[in-house]
């Protein structure tokens, strides 16, 4: 699967501690990452994390260009509810169109150890049979 890993400032911490605890899981997956929380995750987990660019910068646009191409199974964003955003149209953006894709986003470590677990589980599985379906309606 792949899937976006992404952290609001505040949450970065949160964001490290998190990759580390579930490492073993996403181990097994293409990672993806805004551009700071790519280099913490990286650090935290030595695991391979595909950089974009930082957020404020265009990353959260980037991996909604995944998400609007499929290309995207599962985000995972630490959002700070309690500090503004220079780029908070892009963080909207993003949610609209996980929304619009029926992407599962978490946007709360809570929630994110949901996703994780149900990764784990098999419950995604569904994400390849879509991927799957498009590709054959596209031939
Ligand atoms: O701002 C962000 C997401 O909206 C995160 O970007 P960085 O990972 O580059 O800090």
């Amino acid at each position: 699967m792949n899937i976006a890993l992404i952290a609001h400032d505040e949450k970065k911490q949160s964001m490290a501690g998190f990759s580390i605890a579930y490492s073993q899981v996403l181990k097994n997956h293409n990672l993806y990452a805004t551009g700071t929380t790519g280099s913490l995750i990286t650090e935290a987990t030595h695991l391979p994390v595909h950089r974009f660019q930082s957020g404020p910068k265009g990353g959260d646009q980037q991996i909604g260009a995944m998400v609007a191409n499929n290309e995207m199974d599962m985000i995972i964003f630490f959002r700070d509810p309690l500090t503004a955003q220079p780029h908070e149209p892009d963080v909207s953006a993003l949610m609209r169109l996980c929304d619009v894709h029926l992407i599962p986003i978490a946007t709360n470590m809570a929630a994110g150890e949901i996703l994780i677990r149900a990764l784990e589980r098999g419950d995604f599985h569904w994400r390849e049979i879509v991927k799957q379906n498009r590709q054959d309606l596209n031939k």
